[in-house]
């Protein structure tokens, strides 16, 4: 199992309200604070992230770039930005989309219940993935997703399956 690290509790308008294990809020389906990265290639293909197998939840599900959750004192953009480091080992600009709330059981008896940081980027270099936390990327387009998504929604987390359609549409709006 993973390390024990601390994330932040917050109320539905984001203001943060202490905090918990990391293991604890997901446990106990506690509201806390997420990013949520998302990667696409100059001809607006979308980066997909598969979990690592022992993740203490979604392992082996297809999702976003990068996700995961602030520390205690650390701003949205700066999870971010760190987290790609840790995931994937690059560095990059990114911009900030919307937030949204929700609520989801996933596996293990664990319930995701965050207030999460949309982002998103654009990213045409290598990768240096971190075993344990990702077990393949790839570029997919929106056409070749949607059709993936149809004839297996299983394959992907829930929180990616809410929004990957809204964000396609902003980066088609802002032409980013
Ligand atoms: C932010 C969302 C939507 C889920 C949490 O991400 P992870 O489960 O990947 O969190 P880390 O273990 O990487 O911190
Ligand atoms: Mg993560
Ligand atoms: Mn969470």
């Amino acid at each position: 199992m993973e390390e024990e690290v601390q994330v932040v509790l917050v109320n539905e308008h984001d203001e943060p309200q202490g905090t918990a294990g990391k293991l604890e809020a997901h446990r106990r389906g506690l509201l806390h604070r997420a990013i949520s990265v998302f990667l696409f290639d100059n001809k607006g293909r979308m980066l997909l992230q598969r979990r690592a197998l022992d993740k203490y939840h979604g392992g082996g599900l297809w999702s976003n770039a990068c996700c995961s959750h602030p520390l205690p004192g650390e701003a949205p953009d700066a999870a971010a930005a760190r987290r790609l480091q840790e995931e994937l080992g690059i560095s990059l600009p990114l911009r900030h989309l919307f937030s949204f709330t929700y609520r989801a059981e996933v596996e293990n008896g664990l319930e995701e219940h965050e207030y999460d940081h949309v982002f998103a980027g654009t990213w045409e270099g290598n990768f240096a993935p971190d075993p344990k936390e990702v077990a393949g990327v790839r570029y997919v387009s929106a056409e070749e997703l949607e059709a993936e998504i149809r004839e297996h929604p299983e394959r992907f987390t829930q929180w990616f399956r809410m929004i990957y359609e809204k964000v396609n549409r902003i980066r088609e709006e802002k032409r980013f």
